[in-house]
């Protein structure tokens, strides 16, 4: 039987230790609060997933060591921006040599490091052993088991697969790839492309206005993940189309939300205070346009979102200044797939 640490008992970490369960998998959850191991050990994460029954399979701790003890896959779910602290607090509590599964959708601020960079240089863990899961995912979705699909991407396709032979269940399919930069820079720049379409859907712009700006935004995540090397199909698959869709339209999605109120005139601290749950486009924004101006990456309405979040512009003159710019051929800049 495989034995799985998952690192994080958030949204996305309590689900998917639920996938993993019913794939067959035992699972020890760490946790930061000791109240929320006790509701876990107690077969419901109230604060997170409340409709979410948790199988016997699952425990939970808050002691790193013995989350990690003997595990075969580590799956690592905490936000973006604590990854670093969290891998140095763990320590030598990771295994050596298992398979480590970065689920975060975010770059880190300062550094502009993708996830799987900081997983190497803090975790000291080698490429072939990272392995991202990406794609559509809304937390609670997963939870009630409805159907969905995520790419599985790691240097190595034989750790690939088996990770996806691991996390396969009759609701959550797996598709496996070797583009671990495409999935990662699909999953941090949706999260700020899904803010500026909530921008748009709370000053009240219909769905022309969205479909615009979820079609720019994938020709400008896959110019910035070109640039870094990825490959263009990526950027149409389930990380890529899949994931942007889902996450730009739904109201599940954080990210959303957090635009939608900016939209309807919050301030960032007063969305914050109101959402209280992680919305990783808010700082990989101002990451994700540092890294494309390093690759000169021209990044419109990321450049927009940072203006809001970080500037302080006034939503109302995000559109005006997107439409303004210079007239440009479609295609310009963003090849197409082969
Ligand atoms: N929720 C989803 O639907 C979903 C789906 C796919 C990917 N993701 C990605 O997974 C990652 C985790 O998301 P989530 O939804 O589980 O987030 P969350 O906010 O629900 O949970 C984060 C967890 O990390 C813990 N944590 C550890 N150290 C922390 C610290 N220093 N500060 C704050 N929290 C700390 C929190 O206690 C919590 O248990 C994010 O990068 C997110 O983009 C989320
Ligand atoms: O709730 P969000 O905005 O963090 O999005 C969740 C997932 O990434 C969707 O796949």
């Amino acid at each position: 039987m495989t034995h799985v640490a998952v690192m994080g008992a958030g949204n996305w970490g309590t689900a998917f230790a639920g996938i993993m369960a019913d794939a067959g998998a035992t699972v020890r959850m760490w946790s930061r609060r000791q109240e929320i191991a006790d509701q876990i050990n107690e077969g419901c994460n109230l604060e997170y997933l409340p409709d979410l029954r948790l199988p016997d399979m699952i425990r939970a701790t808050t002691d790193p060591e013995q989350a990690c003890a003997d595990a075969d896959i580590v799956v690592l779910a905490v936000p973006s921006q604590t990854l670093r602290t969290n891998l140095e607090t763990w320590g030598s509590a990771m295994p050596a040599d298992a398979p480590v599964i970065s689920l975060m959708k975010g770059v880190e601020l300062g550094t502009t490091k993708r996830m799987s960079e900081v997983i190497a240089e803090v975790g000291g863990v080698e490429q072939e052993r990272i392995v991202i899961v990406s794609g559509p995912n809304l937390a609670p979705e997963i939870a009630l088991h409805q159907p969905a699909a995520s790419v599985v991407a790691c240097a190595d396709m034989a750790t690939a697969e088996h990770v996806a032979a691991a996390v396969a269940t009759r609701y959550f399919r797996p598709y496996t790839d070797t583009d671990v930069v495409g999935a990662e820079v699909c999953g941090a720049t949706k999260n700020v492309i899904a803010l500026a379409v909530g921008m748009a859907e709370g000053m009240g712009f219909g769905d022309n206005t969205k479909a615009t700006i979820i079609t720019r935004g994938l020709a400008e995540t896959t110019r910035l993940g070109m640039a870094l090397g990825a490959h263009p199909q990526t950027f149409l698959g389930l990380a890529g189309v899949g994931d942007l869709i889902a996450t730009c339209m739904s109201p599940l999605s954080r990210n959303h939300s957090f635009g939608v109120r900016l939209g309807r005139g919050m301030t960032v601290d007063e969305a914050t205070a109101q959402l209280r749950q992680t919305a990783e486009g808010v700082k990989s924004c101002q990451s994700i346009l540092a890294l494309g101006e390093h690759h000169e990456v021209e990044l419109p309405i990321v450049e927009q979102v940072v203006a809001v979040v970080r500037d302080g512009l006034p939503v109302t003159e995000v559109g005006p200044k997107l439409m303004a710019r210079d007239l440009k051929a479609e295609k310009q800049g963003t090849p197409l797939p082969n």
